[in-house]
């Protein structure tokens, strides 16, 4: 897969953390338009790996590139525009409890460069309806459940049409119902486009939507066949 085709390609790359080496010699490539998961036991290096797509960790060796944008090398300056072509879901990004949803959402169009105000009004009630979320505008973060919390930081995530969601345990703490709507949720704006790669220890969910899965392990990170997955009862 060539750099006009894939939204992450990795060659020989090391993930570190500090001096030390969580993952070595990654190679894979994820296309536009796909679908991955992510697994592997706790501190696999999951989330390392992902911080390094995102840019939050320096790629020290090898090849990396994200949504055209190379990872090695990368000055300061250059991430935030890396990172308006992403949709982050990740625990380290919380909603702001301070203010309302409709302020969370104004105020990442502000920090990425939106000024046009009856624009960014529209865009913040288009991602809410996306997320089937067009009523809590005005609430506050603490007045939503769990579940419409984590669908308000997906909208948020969609702001700016990302080429790529990166998305870490976006499940992790929801019931089994609401864990469904959120996957059916990631499964339509997969469907309309937006390539997504998902770090889980959920395996039924891979069972009911299936897709290619990697796997960290041992250091290392390559995709499980699925007589592998078969084996894991998936
Ligand atoms: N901020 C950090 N500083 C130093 N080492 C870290 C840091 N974060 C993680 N590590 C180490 O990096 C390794 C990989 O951790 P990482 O969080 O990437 O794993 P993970 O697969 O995402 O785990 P989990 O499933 O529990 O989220 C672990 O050995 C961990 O201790």
């Amino acid at each position: 897969m060539d750099t006009a085709t894939a939204v992450i390609e990795l060659r020989d790359a090391y993930i570190m953390q500090d001096v030390n080496t969580v993952l070595q010699n990654v190679s894979f490539s994820v296309g536009k338009g796909e679908f991955v998961y992510l697994v592997g036991r706790t501190g696999s290096g999951k989330s390392s790996l992902l911080k390094t797509l995102y840019a939050d960790l320096p790629l020290p060796e090898g090849m990396g590139s994200v949504v055209g944008y190379p990872l090695r090398k990368l000055s300061t300056d250059k991430v935030p525009y890396l990172r308006r072509k992403l949709g982050i879901v990740f625990q380290d990004f919380q909603l702001l409890y301070d203010r309302t949803v409709a302020q969370n959402l104004l105020f990442v169009l502000q920090a990425t460069g939106w000024r046009d105000k009856s624009k960014m009004k529209n865009r913040v009630q288009d991602v809410l309806m996306r997320v089937g979320l067009s009523g809590v505008a005005g609430k506050m973060p603490h007045q939503l459940s769990g579940g419409e919390q984590q669908r308000v930081v997906i909208a948020r995530a969609l702001l700016n049409e990302p080429l790529l969601l990166l998305a870490d345990e976006p499940t992790g703490n929801l019931d089994p119902d609401v864990t469904d709507g959120i996957m059916r949720l990631f499964m339509e704006i997969n469907n309309a486009g937006t390539a997504v790669l998902m770090a889980t220890h959920n395996y039924e969910l891979i069972r009911r939507y299936p897709k290619r899965v990697l796997r960290c392990e041992n250091g290392h990170v390559s995709f499980i066949g699925s007589e592998e997955l078969r084996f894991k009862g998936v």
